[in-house]
C-alpha cells in the first residue's frame, strides 16, 4: 500500500469520518490515526473505547489503515498539569485550546510525520487560506454555528501549512447527509460535548479529585455574607447555577450570578441580574499574544475579538505591548470576561490569533474586593 500523504485524525465521531471521507473520495492516499489522550480511570464514562471502536469501523468501511497512538502522558504535562494550576489559581482555564496546540497539531503531527505523511486532516470546522503575500490564514468555517477557529487560533504557519480541514466549506446539516448516504457507521452518532479527551462527566466530582474542596463564604459584592460555597474553583464568572442560594431575607426573588472569586480569602461573590456592574469590563490585558500570522498587523489598530466560544465577535481596539501582551479596549462593555479564557481576534473571517486574558477592569477583578470582616451576615 502507498505511504499516506495525508493522515487524518480518527475520533470516532462523525465529523472525522467525513473527513476521511472526503480525501478518500479525492483518491489521494490517506490513514487514519486514533489517538487516547486520557488513560481509562474506569469511572464509567470515559468513552474512549467506543470511540476507538467506531474509529476502527469507519476506517474499514472506507479501506484506509488505522494507527494508534497513546498520547496520555503527554496531554497529562501538557494540557491537564496546566488546567489544574489554573484552577487552582482561581482562573478559568480553556483546555481545548491548549489540547489543539499541545496534542492534535504537536504530537499528532509529528506522529504523521513519522508515518511519512505530508500533512494531517481533522474534522475541525475552519478553513485555511492564503493572503496576497503568501502567507496562511486561518479562516471562520462556512457553517458559522459551528466554527471552530476560536479553538484554534494557536495554530501557526508552520501547523496550517501541514494541515486540511476538509469540512471546511459545509454545513454540519451536509455532513451528516454524506455521512448516511455512504452508509458510515458513525453517520447519526452523538456529537461529543464536555472537554477535549475528558468528556463528559460530573464536572465538580470530577475536579474534586484533584483539587480538595475548600469550603467558604458567599457574599454581595458589599460584603453581606449570604450562603456558602462547596469550592471557588468550581464556578466561574456569569455562571448561575449550583450556587443553592435564593430566598435571601432583604432581597428580590432573583437568580443570582457570580460576579467575581477571591481565591485568597476563600469567597465567592455573587449578585443578582444577568448584567449586573458588578461583571462588565470594558478593558482587558492579555498574556502574550500568539499571531497566526507570526506578527501583529500593527502596534495598535481596530478589529474585532471574542472572549468566549459562543459569542458574536466585538468591535474593540488593541494596543500591542513591547513585550508582547495586550492591552485591548471595547466599544461597548462586556459580561463576565473570565481571566483564563482565551481572548481571540478577528478581522472579518481571518482569525488573527488570540491570548489568554489576564486582567479586566471589572470591579471585583480591579481593585481589592471589600474585605467583609466587620459586616454582619445578612
Ligand atoms: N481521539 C482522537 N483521535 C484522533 N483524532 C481526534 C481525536 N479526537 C479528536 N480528533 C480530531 O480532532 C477533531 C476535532 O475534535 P473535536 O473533539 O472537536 O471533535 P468533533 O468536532 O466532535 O469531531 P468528531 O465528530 O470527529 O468527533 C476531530 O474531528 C478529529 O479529527
Amino acid at each position: 500500500m502507498a505511504t499516506a500523504r495525508t493522515i487524518v485524525g480518527m475520533s470516532g465521531g462523525v465529523d472525522s469520518s467525513v473527513a476521511a471521507l472526503r480525501l478518500r473520495e479525492s483518491g489521494e492516499p490517506i490513514a487514519g490515526l486514533f489517538m487516547q489522550n486520557w488513560a481509562d480511570d474506569g469511572s464509567g464514562d470515559c468513552r474512549a473505547e467506543d470511540d476507538r471502536r467506531d474509529a476502527v469501523a469507519v476506517c474499514g468501511r472506507l479501506g484506509i489503515p488505522i494507527h494508534f497512538r497513546d498520547f496520555s502522558s503527554e496531554y497529562w504535562a501538557g494540557v491537564f498539569e496546566h488546567f489544574l494550576a489554573e484552577y487552582a489559581a482561581g482562573r478559568t482555564p480553556n483546555p481545548d485550546v491548549l489540547c489543539n496546540r499541545e496534542v492534535k497539531f504537536k504530537h499528532f503531527l509529528d506522529a504523521a510525520r513519522d508515518l511519512g505523511a505530508q500533512f494531517i486532516a481533522t474534522g475541525h470546522y475552519a478553513r485555511i487560506a492564503l493572503d496576497d503575500a503568501g502567507r496562511l490564514q486561518l479562516l471562520r468555517a462556512a457553517d458559522r454555528g459551528k466554527d471552530q477557529s476560536y479553538f484554534l487560533h494557536q495554530l501557526g504557519q508552520a501547523q496550517l501549512a501541514a494541515t486540511r480541514f476538509p469540512l471546511g466549506d459545509m454545513l454540519k446539516s451536509d455532513v451528516r447527509a454524506l455521512a448516511a448516504s455512504a452508509a458510515l457507521p458513525t453517520a447519526a452518532k452523538k456529537d461529543s460535548t464536555g472537554i477535549c479527551f475528558i468528556g463528559e462527566r460530573d464536572f465538580r466530582e470530577f475536579l474534586g479529585r484533584y483539587l480538595p474542596a475548600r469550603p467558604g463564604a458567599i457574599r454581595t459584592p458589599d460584603g453581606r455574607e449570604i450562603g456558602q460555597h462547596p469550592g471557588v474553583f468550581y464556578f466561574t464568572l456569569g455562571q448561575r447555577e449550583g450556587l443553592n442560594i435564593g430566598g435571601v431575607r432583604g432581597f428580590a426573588q432573583a437568580p443570582w450570578y457570580v460576579v467575581g472569586k477571591d481565591v485568597q480569602r476563600n469567597v465567592l461573590y455573587v449578585d443578582q441580574g444577568i448584567d449586573s456592574p458588578w461583571m462588565m469590563s470594558t478593558v482587558l490585558d492579555t498574556e502574550a499574544m500568539h499571531w497566526v500570522s507570526g506578527a501583529p498587523p500593527a502596534a495598535d489598530f481596530e478589529c474585532t475579538a471574542q472572549t468566549r466560544y459562543r459569542q458574536e465577535a466585538q468591535a474593540c481596539h488593541v494596543q500591542v505591548r513591547d513585550n508582547g501582551t495586550l492591552h485591548v479596549r471595547f466599544h461597548a462593555p462586556q459580561r463576565a470576561v473570565t481571566p483564563g479564557q482565551s481572548l481571540v481576534l478577528y478581522d472579518g473571517d481571518v482569525c488573527l490569533g488570540g491570548a489568554v486574558i489576564a486582567t479586566t477592569d471589572a470591579p471585583l477583578e480591579s481593585r481589592a474586593p471589600p474585605h467583609p470582616k466587620d459586616v454582619p451576615a445578612a
